[in-house]
């Protein structure tokens, strides 16, 4: 339902119908609240977004999920939506800087010795500094100050002496966060993986973030969650401007209506939350944090082709690539066989050909030919205005980071920037909608 019949009263408005806006919005329902969700698309699920292409369901968003996630699995589970497993026989390929292309297997690619150990005494290094951050309030911690006045683009060059193992560390940089590491906080990126479980965890498809896959979509959660809230969701709805006193906030829409309620959950990411009018204004913190917060750039580009060509020839169908322009590719196949379907990811645009040249360099002139192909630059999405998160660099945690989730009076804020786990998941995000119907409770 649209704007048009809005409710002009609700006890809790929410903005955003993403996985967290969701969630939060199911919690408040099941424990009697009437609550109203405010959506600025024409569909929901915000950054996991499922679509047709060449017969086949293709998530252009969030769609892996892996041990550790245990609010995905158990919402999945809840709604009844099946989880199978990434497809991970064969080999992987990685694509070096100068354009060659090599086998391996696990969760690292191979290297030659020094640059191996390079690479281990780095990743080691990571995860011993992860292990000192406190995922709830990554601001506290006596290193905090000085690992938050660097980016990882710079502890990379200082902690790497081999070119191999550092431009390695830099791809699975690009791939994991889609920005460059110079880009980043260094504590960021140690939250990040903290938040995680580590390093492996994000980076690994077996045991690791990539493991499983959502049977129709990670779309799927998303209509379902909405289905059970029926017309208290209300589409192409942008939120514009949100009005408080001490007893209740006035939450206006696009087309100027008002909505009276008791709260106000503002379930979007914090860089879109910064664009919204507040009055009276939100204190300097939660303004200056939002005025820090870009978003990755992720670019998806989803091939379906006649089947899963790859897997004959032996290889799994991930990718990692040195020389870009794609970061990294993965197999996106349906699980019931059929067609084959590979993910491409990437940080910056790149024309299609380009992207299917690598293709090609890489799977060889099969995957030239796709029988469809459908990208998302999320950057470009007026709603999103990036992915696959929100990206904090220098001196944004340790001096705005209580901002990112403090109430500021009847005004809540959630989605996956706001998770203490998984944060940039789809299982931070339903964590993060849990937290903040608890808090409005
Ligand atoms: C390309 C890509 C790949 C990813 N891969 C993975 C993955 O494999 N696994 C994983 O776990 N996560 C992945 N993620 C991240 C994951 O999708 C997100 O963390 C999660 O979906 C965020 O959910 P959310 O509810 O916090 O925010 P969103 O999904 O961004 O939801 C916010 C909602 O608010 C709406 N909105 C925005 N502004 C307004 C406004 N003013 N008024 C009303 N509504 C508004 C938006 O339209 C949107 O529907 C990926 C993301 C991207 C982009």
């Amino acid at each position: 339902m649209t704007d048009h019949h809005t409710p002009d009263r609700a006890d809790v408005v929410v903005v955003g119908a993403g996985m967290a806006g969701l969630t939060c919005a199911n919690v408040l329902l099941g424990r009697g609240a009437d609550v109203l969700v405010l959506e600025a698309r024409d569909h929901v699920g915000g950054r996991t977004r499922t679509v047709e292409a060449g017969g086949e369901s293709v998530d252009l968003g969030g769609q892996f999920i892996g041990p550790g996630q245990d609010r995905a699995y158990a919402l999945a589970a809840e709604l009844g939506i099946e989880v199978f497993a990434t497809y991970n026989a064969g080999d992987h390929l990685m694509e070096t800087a100068a354009g060659r292309v090599r086998p391996w297997r696990g969760t690292v690619p191979r290297l030659s010795v020094p640059e191996t150990l390079d690479l281990a005494q780095a990743m080691a290094r990571f995860e011993r500094l992860a292990r000192t951050i406190d995922p709830s309030s990554p601001w506290t911690g006596s290193g905090a100050a000085g690992l938050d006045g660097q980016t990882l683009g710079g502890w990379l060059r200082r902690t790497l002496w081999t070119t191999g193992g550092r431009e390695l560390f830099t791809a699975a940089s690009r791939l994991l966060w889609a920005c460059e590491p110079g880009e980043l906080s260094l504590l960021h990126a140690l939250f990040y993986a903290r938040a995680a479980g580590g390093l492996r965890a994000v980076m690994a498809t077996e045991g690791g973030a990539q493991q499983d896959r959502l049977d129709g979509g990670a779309g799927e959660m998303a209509r379902r969650l909405a289905a059970r809230l029926g017309d208290r969701v209300r589409l192409a709805t942008p939120v514009r401007a949100i009005t408080r006193d001490a007893s209740h906030v006035v939450v206006t829409t696009g087309s100027g209506r008002s909505v009276r309620a008791g709260q106000v959950v503002v379930a979007i990411p914090p860089t879109l939350a910064g664009r919204i009018h507040y009055d009276p204004p939100l204190p300097a913190a939660r303004d200056r944090l939002t005025q820090r917060l870009p978003m990755g750039g992720a670019i998806k580009c989803v091939l379906v082709y006649g089947g899963p060509f790859w897997r004959a020839a032996g290889f799994s169908g991930q990718a990692l690539s040195l020389r870009g322009p794609v970061d990294g590719v993965a197999d996106s196949s349906p699980r019931s066989g059929g067609r084959g379907v590979l993910v491409a990811v990437m940080h910056r645009p790149a024309p299609q050909e380009a992207v299917l040249n690598q293709l090609t360099r890489l799977f060889g002139a099969e995957a030239a030919r796709p029988l469809a192909a459908v990208r998302h630059d999320w950057s470009a999405d007026p709603f999103s205005r990036g992915g696959y998160a929100a990206l904090f660099p220098p001196y944004t945690w340790t001096r705005y980071g209580p901002a990112v989730r403090e109430p500021v009076g009847r005004i809540h804020w959630a989605g996956s920037e706001t998770a203490t786990r998984w944060y940039g998941y789809i299982d931070g995000a339903i964590r993060s909608g849990e937290a903040a119907a608890e808090a409005v409770l």
